[in-house]
């Protein structure tokens, strides 16, 4: 360790260190019960102190009180804070980067100090670990001996994975495992199923787990643990309802304080909670567990099983993890896969697109042979493989050596017949008028010639799963072949330089493994099943899986994008969306670690927004999130709706947004009220649109900067915005420069300090 380091540890220096980070320690301690609790226990606080701090107006003052205080008190006082913030981890998270920058390690004689952690939080799940290490202590058996210690008899469980046909895929070493990334069944799911026989010891493995979490070593970042014996949902009547609020607190373990506070949390962060639901057989429902009600708000009130039955679907607090155990042979009325196919029917990828528009122009000629019989989209391709696969080893070639425009001879030799012309894919380039008059060729566009590039890789058996990452990795070329017919195309390409002519290449490979995502992405494996073999398939889009997260592991293991998001990051975040893999997303969430990503100037648009959703969802922490200057307009506004619940500083400024968007957003202010700053600057907003976020103010009292620079609000928008702000003290500026608000209309509402024209 450095000097520096090393004097960091001396206690004169804490002082210092609180003097010289004031500002981020004010900003980002939003606790300030646990901080003063701790630092009365410990005596160096009296009473006195804390009910000055206590009279303070806003937490920031009462923040700048208490290190106002400890200046006075001492160097000790304010060693003794800093070890607070580092103990209590869980109550000031956001602080943790500090303590590392500040290379915190506390002093031997404070090591052993115990730490209040008044965060209501932090207690509840102090709470369930207090609980669970009570009810694991001794091993619930058949034989009811209840002096038996879990520890004293426990002895490692042999688990295997077993795929979908049933056969064994290997052992599960660690129990950790069991809570990896990687389904066997089903990627999607969040749901990890034990099965076994009777007495195999489902349930004493749960209770390995519980005992484990109650003690801190399981490390797989759980807060909360909830663990249910099946059999538990007998006891209710068939018309009893409850609240999943209810099944969590009432039927398992009930907060001390702060209920509200604590649900909401669990809502806003559902990857931090774990159940485990013993014995599914035990369920003696009274009703067809394959046909239950979907619900979708946690307020709802329903019978347990079907609150039960939500859960696991992932309809309710979506991204938990649940670990479910029943006897072998049961039935599970779970149906995994059909639900989240229809889910992943739910969006439209460019494939898709790119898809239908084959399917298009091949049916069209189906019609010119008088065949008019209705064929489904594989059957369509099916019809015209060869075509497909001549065109697609035409636009291989040709992306491999960098070639665009392709001459007769070389139509002629990729074996493409008049009529695969005749489908429209390829059209007529035009005569080179240099060197003869022979016809050329080209793809009706360039990003087609990627798509059959990538439709070639996928479909063609010969090429091994490895041969398509391959494609992709090596070297691009710099300049056409040196046939002597491509001299068209570098005589047209000889005023560029050779570094526009390496970019130009880069996009064609880029938008083929953009393609080559969405052909391998699973909804997409149904058509492709019929064209070539399953296994291949199934080969290809694995490593293609395992390609993208070692892109992510690459680029997030760098800074690269700590401020800036940059474009390549955006391919990839628009890659693994198109893969559609929720593995790869959650494994690019867990790896960001900043605090603000942005993607200004970025070229962003709609579709990238559902791109961006699909990993930011998967954030442990609330991030800022920059689009700046793009064009996401209010569909992509739309498509941001899954992952408000993450975002504390929201950037739309320059993006072609009108007051729908704003409704839309307004309604997720509503529902979470953690964002700080919104910027909304240079849209295209209305009165409409200050009025939703009069409402909003009425109920939201985290946003604290609002800016609505140059747009269209007249005074009778701004009217609205000042009847919310009389009952809203929160909310620091609402910036409406450049509007329509004539310099006399401003004079009338001088009162209002907070709005700024
Ligand atoms: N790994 C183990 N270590 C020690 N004892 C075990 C283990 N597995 C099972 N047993 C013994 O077998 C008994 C039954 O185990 P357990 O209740 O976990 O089975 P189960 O699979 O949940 O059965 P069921 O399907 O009937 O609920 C335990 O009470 C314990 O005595």
């Amino acid at each position: 360790m450095d000097e520096t380091a090393a004097c960091k540890h001396q206690v004169a220096s804490y002082l210092k260190l609180l003097t010289e980070h004031r500002v981020q320690l004010v900003n980002e301690i939003k606790n300030i019960e646990c901080i003063l609790d701790n630092l009365l226990q410990s005596g160096y606080f009296t009473t006195e102190d804390k009910e000055l701090v206590q009279r303070k107006q806003t937490r920031y003052d009462k923040v700048r009180e208490i290190l106002d205080i400890i200046c006075n008190k001492g160097p000790e006082a304010a060693e003794y804070f800093v070890y607070v913030v580092y103990k209590a981890k869980d109550v000031y998270p956001e602080l943790q980067d500090w303590i590392n920058i500040i290379e915190y390690q506390p002093p031997e004689h404070l090591v052993r100090k115990t730490i209040l952690l008044t965060d209501a939080v932090c207690q509840y799940s102090e709470k369930l670990r207090h609980q669970l290490k009570r009810e694991t202590k001794f091993i619930t058996s058949y034989a009811q001996k209840e002096d038996t210690l879990l520890d004293d008899t426990y002895t490692e469980t042999l688990m295997e994975r077993v795929n979908a046909v049933g056969e064994t895929e290997g052992p599960i070493s660690h129990l950790e495992d069991l809570f990896s990334d990687t389904g066997i069944i089903n990627e999607d799911a969040e749901t990890v199923f034990i099965t076994g026989d009777a007495g195999v010891g489902k349930t004493i493995l749960l209770q390995r787990l519980q005992k484990l979490w109650s003690n801190g070593e399981l490390c797989i970042g759980v807060k909360f643990f909830f663990k249910f014996r099946c059999r538990m949902f007998n006891i209710f009547e068939k018309e009893d309802k409850i609240s999943l609020r209810d099944l969590l607190f009432k039927y398992n373990c009930y907060p001390d304080k702060d209920t509200d506070e604590i649900f909401s949390y669990i809502q806003q962060h559902p990857d931090s909670v774990l159940f485990t639901l013993d014995g599914f057989d035990e369920i003696n429902a009274d009703c067809d567990l394959s046909d239950i009600p979907v619900i979708s708000s946690p307020f709802d009130l329903m019978h347990p099983v079907t609150l039960l039955l939500n859960l696991l679907h992932g309809n309710l607090l979506k991204n938990s993890r649940k670990l479910l155990t029943a006897r072998t042979g049961t039935n599970l009325p779970l149906r995994m896969s059909e639900c989240n196919s229809q889910q992943m029917l739910d969006y439209v990828t460019l494939t898709d697109i790119y898809l239908l528009m084959l399917e298009v122009f091949l049916n069209r000629s189906f019609k010119t042979r008088l065949n008019k019989r209705n064929k489904s989209q594989s059957e369509t391709f099916k019809a015209k493989k060869d075509s497909l696969m001549r065109l697609g080893k035409l636009a291989k070639e040709g992306i491999e050596s960098n070639n665009f425009i392709f001459s007769q001879e070389q139509i002629t030799a990729a074996g493409i017949s008049e009529e695969d012309l005749q489908l429209g894919f390829i059209k007529s380039a035009g005569h080179y008028d240099g060197c003869g008059n022979q016809s050329t060729y080209e793809f009706l566009h360039l990003t087609l010639q990627s798509f059959f590039t990538a439709f070639f890789l996928v479909v063609n058996e010969r090429i091994r799963a490895k041969g398509i990452i391959k494609f992709f990795t090596r070297k691009i070329p710099r300049g056409g072949q040196s046939h002597p017919l491509n001299c068209s195309v570098s005589c047209k390409n000889s005023k560029r330089s050779s570094k526009e002519h390496l970019l130009e290449a880069r996009e064609h490979f880029q938008l083929t493994v953009f393609f080559l995502c969405g052909l391998l992405s699973k909804t997409k494996l149904d058509v492709l099943s019929h064209l070539t073999c399953q296994i291949s398939i199934q080969k290809k889009r694995a490593v293609l899986k395992s390609y993208l997260v070692g892109c992510v592991k690459t680029y997030m293991s760098n800074d690269f994008y700590q401020m800036q998001a940059v474009p390549r990051f955006k391919w990839l975040v628009r890659c693994i969306f198109e893969v559609h893999s929720k593995e790869v997303a959650r494994l690019a969430a867990k790896r960001i670690h900043q605090d603000y990503i942005k993607f200004t100037y970025c070229n962003v648009y709609s579709v990238d927004c559902s791109a961006i959703t699909f990993i930011l969802r998967g954030v442990q922490k609330t991030i800022g999130l920059e689009l700046d200057n793009n064009n996401i307009n209010d569909y992509g506004v739309r498509e941001l709706i899954p992952c408000f619940s993450k975002l504390r500083i929201i950037g739309l400024n320059a993006n072609q947004i009108t007051d729908e968007g704003v409704q839309v957003l307004s309604e997720e202010l509503k529902k979470y009220k953690i964002v700080q700053y919104l910027g909304l600057t240079a849209n295209k907003l209305d009165d409409e649109a200050v009025k939703w976020f009069g409402d909003v103010l009425k109920v939201n009292r985290s946003l604290q900067t609002l800016w609505l620079i140059e747009n269209n609000i007249t005074l009778t928008g701004v009217k609205h915005l000042i009847d919310a702000l009389k009952i809203n003290s929160a909310i620091r500026e609402i910036c409406l420069k450049s509007n329509k608000i004539s310099i006399e209309e401003t004079r009338a509402l001088i009162g209002e300090q907070r709005i700024v024209f």
